[in-house]
């Protein structure tokens, strides 16, 4: 493997940092623990709902559900602080919901759910729990049997979607590493099947429910929480449209704009996505991470907005003389590249100059939206 790391690679110190500093660190996690909200909103008032008036710093809200042991802590563990899967095994059983502030290049909340916990009683406030949510995601355990689990769950949509159509479901049929090929389409048919079959028959048609095979110990729970967070993603197509130009400039293959730190891909072009890029470009960011760390400097000018110092960058050739190009975008997020045509590779003042540009088309993005949401609080 021929491998070339250029001489701005010390300057993304800041980008690539460990675990044992996230306490400072860009997509610093603030593990909050609350008790369950108890009835503010009395049961009979919540057919008369008021359309949800956000506060103002009110941040989209992803929250994990589903029976008992189903594995919500576990994806939360492990997608947003690192958690190695074998060590989700001594994970106990959540009592009270779990509330994560997530900070990133957008800001946006985690509820942890315990299974047990009874939340359409009268003496929850729905309005507490769904009024600023992004989505719901549910986790379904695939190896356990899962009839329970798929009826709470349509009951949830069919109340929920009373108060607050629209809202984004987004269904984990998880823990599916243990099961044969067969049983997991087999286990995904029947469930799609029974969820939307339920609300149709309840009169709620094209429901806005969207499934997927996930588990923690590859990366499909990862490329599946990309597809959730994208969807809060305001600017998303115009980030699409750019990447995609920028990958048919510089005959790129497939292009992944990373949260670096959870390594959820917030964006990429429209061509579709490959696991096995998806693992190819996600690892390679890791390689940087740790090389980073062991050898490079603290920029003190590192930010998440607006213009940037100059950025890390890196390329590696692999065996099979695919290439493999990242560049720093800003203080959260990198921009890796799959480069398969030999003339594309040659040129990598053209892929330099592309992507710098990139970046500050993107920085402006950004910058926007930031700039909107802080007008808004003021
Ligand atoms: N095989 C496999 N096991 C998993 C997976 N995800 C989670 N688990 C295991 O499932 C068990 C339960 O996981 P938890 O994350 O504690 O489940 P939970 O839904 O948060 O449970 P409660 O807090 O009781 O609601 C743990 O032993 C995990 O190691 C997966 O993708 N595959």
């Amino acid at each position: 493997m021929d491998s070339s790391t250029q001489n701005r690679l010390p300057n993304s110190h800041h980008l690539y940092r460990s675990n044992s500093s996230r306490s400072e660190a860009q997509l610093s996690l603030e593990n909050i623990l609350q008790g369950t909200t108890q009835g503010s909103v009395p049961a009979h008032s919540r057919a008369i709902l008021e359309p949800s008036v956000k506060p103002r710093d009110a941040k989209p809200r992803l929250l994990l559900m589903g029976l008992r042991r189903s594995g919500k802590s576990s994806i939360a563990s492990v997608v947003f602080h690192k958690m190695p899967p074998n060590e989700t095994l001594f994970l106990e059983s959540t009592t009270r919901i779990q509330k994560d502030s997530i900070h990133s290049f957008m800001d946006f909340q985690v509820w942890d759910f315990p299974g047990q916990l009874e939340y359409l009683e009268p003496s929850f406030d729905l309005e507490d729990i769904f009024g600023s949510l992004g989505a719901l995601v549910w986790v379904i355990d695939a190896q356990d049997d899962y009839l329970d689990s798929v009826a709470r769950l349509n009951r949830t949509i069919l109340t929920v979607q009373q108060y607050y159509p629209g809202i984004n479901i987004e269904v984990f049929i998880h823990k599916v590493d243990a099961l044969s090929e067969e049983y997991r389409q087999d286990a995904y048919q029947d469930i799609v099947q029974r969820i939307t079959d339920e609300l149709n028959d309840c009169g709620y048609e094209n429901a806005p429910v969207h499934f997927y095979l996930t588990s923690i110990y590859d990366y499909s729970v990862f490329e599946a929480f990309s597809k959730v967070i994208q969807k809060l993603i305001p600017n998303l197509s115009t980030l699409e449209n750019l990447i995609t130009t920028l990958g048919n400039n510089c005959g790129f293959e497939k292009t992944y704009l990373f949260d670096v730190l959870s390594k959820i891909y917030i964006a990429s072009d429209t061509r579709p996505v490959d696991m096995a890029s998806y693992e190819m470009c996600s690892d390679y960011i890791d390689v940087i991470v740790d090389i980073s760390e062991l050898y490079s400097w603290d920029h003190p000018l590192r930010k998440a907005k607006g213009d940037q110092m100059q950025e890390a960058e890196s390329h590696v050739v692999l065996h099979d003389d695919t290439m493999l190009h990242l560049m720093e975008m800003n203080k959260y997020l990198c921009l890796v590249s799959v480069i398969r045509n030999p003339e594309a590779r040659e040129k990598k003042g053209l892929i330099d100059m592309n992507c710098r540009t990139f970046q500050e088309a993107l920085n402006d993005v950004f910058s926007r939206s930031w700039e909107r949401a802080e007008d808004q609080n003021s």
